[in-house]
């Protein structure tokens, strides 16, 4: 070990109750909306064939026509209550929203920029009632916010000379103001989403975004900061130079997903997802892969059963509303979700052997365990090997409670499941009621008669 000053200040997971409730979450919302989505990745006709928000770096486009896209900001159809109406249905429990891209547009009145929401046709503060509409249906609010700012002079990719310094220096404080500007309008924000913090002139800032991030912590005691905002001293970035994280959590699983539990180093963590490949703004034509609801069901199980969040992208139409292809996949999440949240929500990792028919989730509220099911193997036999001094008392039906299943002892802590003939064409999930070995209820199941 050696002797940081600004690397990680805390060793393990947190255990407040702020941080045990962002643990609980489970499923999240991610909104990327901002002047990118008037392109909507076309330009003079032109597809861009990058992610969308990043239009503004493409050669085809002059910075000064994308940042003229402020004078068009006008969404005419933006209702944060139905947005927050079809989170809700969805079944999920907060949602991360942009308040500010890498092109420095601020979704919110700033002071310290003219380049916001206020100087648009629109006009109003669109931050403010977002944040009401969804804690009214009972989900928080994380806020994105970008410390790389394409439209503000000061910003810098390097710190080469005296001049980088002092425009630099001058960005940083911008960056507080804004910083402590968002804490203090919006109390009821329970973190903030870094990102845009990769570049050599933040890396070199250790000491100045400790302090900040010390600041804003005293300032909003429960906070909840991800290891993407700031180095240490060395440049090392998530996992200091000593490998203990920095944040509350790791914000590396963009657009991926760990495979084992050994890849998480117990740690809490979120993984933020795009349906297409990789739009995060609305993109007017969605190229390639789209993710279908069962994939995206299955990557949300893979990610609570290996102890994360998963935390899907919306990208609004310019005009505010969704569009259908998102509005149906919430449905269809929904759907699922209404019938079998109790294995995800206060999710955590169950300690069972990974099968290849799915995943198995620990409720530390109920205490019991979830087999969430999608590759039915032809035999039928759902094969469970149980932790050391672990046994199955009951199993059954999340979704159809009078369906139990009597497990088949095939060997030391290891059972099968016999599944009933018709098995549903779509992920279900098996409940297991567990007790340890020579506990009143007997040794579990006897061997098959
Ligand atoms: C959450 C995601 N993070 C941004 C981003 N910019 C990147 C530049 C290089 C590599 C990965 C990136 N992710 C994306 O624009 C989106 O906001």
């Amino acid at each position: 070990e050696i002797s940081l000053q600004h690397g990680a200040h805390r060793l393990g997971r947190r255990n407040d109750a702020d941080m045990a409730r962002w643990r609980a979450y489970g499923l999240g919302q991610f909104i990327h909306w901002g002047l990118y989505s008037i392109p909507g990745g076309e330009w003079n006709g032109k597809i861009y064939n990058g992610a969308a928000e990043w239009i503004r770096t493409w050669k085809e486009v002059s910075p000064q026509a994308y940042d003229s896209l402020i004078y068009r900001f006008n969404p005419i159809k933006f209702n944060p209550d139905s947005w927050a109406a079809v989170a809700g249905r969805m079944g999920v429990k907060y949602v991360t929203i942009t308040t500010k891209h890498h092109d420095g547009f601020c979704l919110w009145p700033s002071k310290y920029t003219n380049f916001t929401v206020a100087h648009s046709p629109y006009k109003k503060d669109i931050i403010g009632p977002l944040v009401k509409a969804y804690n009214k249906q009972g989900i928080d609010v994380i806020l994105y916010f970008s410390i790389m700012d394409w439209h503000n002079p000061d910003w810098r990719y390097d710190i080469k000379t005296r001049d980088d310094s002092i425009a630099f220096n001058r960005f940083k404080q911008f960056t507080r103001n804004q910083l402590l500007e968002l804490l203090t309008r919006y109390p009821t924000a329970k973190g903030l989403w870094f990102d845009g913090t990769w570049d050599n002139s933040w890396v070199k800032q250790a000491a100045f975004a400790d302090s900040l991030e010390t600041e804003m912590r005293k300032l909003r005691p429960g906070l909840i900061i991800g290891s993407r905002f700031r180095a240490d001293e060395y440049g090392k970035r998530h996992f200091d130079s000593n490998g203990n994280l920095m944040g509350d959590y790791e914000q590396g699983w963009e657009r991926k997903i760990p495979e084992k539990i050994e890849d998480v180093h117990g740690n809490d963590w979120d993984c933020v997802m795009t349906i297409p490949e990789n739009q995060w703004g609305y993109a007017k034509t969605w190229s390639g892969h789209i993710k279908t609801a069962d994939e995206l069901l299955e990557m949300l199980a893979k990610c609570v059963s290996l102890d994360g969040n998963f935390v899907l992208n919306f990208g609004p139409k310019p005009d505010g509303t969704l569009r259908t292809e998102e509005q149906t996949l919430a449905k269809a999440i929904g759907d699922w979700m209404t019938v079998n949240k109790e294995a995800i929500y206060n999710g955590e990792y169950a300690g069972f052997a990974k099968q290849d028919w799915g995943y198995f989730i620990k409720n530390t509220g109920t205490n019991k365990t979830y087999m969430v099911i999608f590759n039915v193997p032809v035999s039928g036999l759902l094969r469970v090997t149980t932790p050391l001094h672990t046994v199955i008392n009951k199993a059954y039906d999340l979704g159809n409670l009078t369906q139990t299943y009597t497990p088949e002892e095939i060997g030391t802590s290891t059972y099968f499941i016999h599944l009933h003939q018709q098995t549903p064409k779509k992920p279900f999930v098996i409940v297991l009621e567990t007790g340890e070995t020579g506990k009143s209820h007997g040794t579990g199941y006897e061997k098959a008669k």
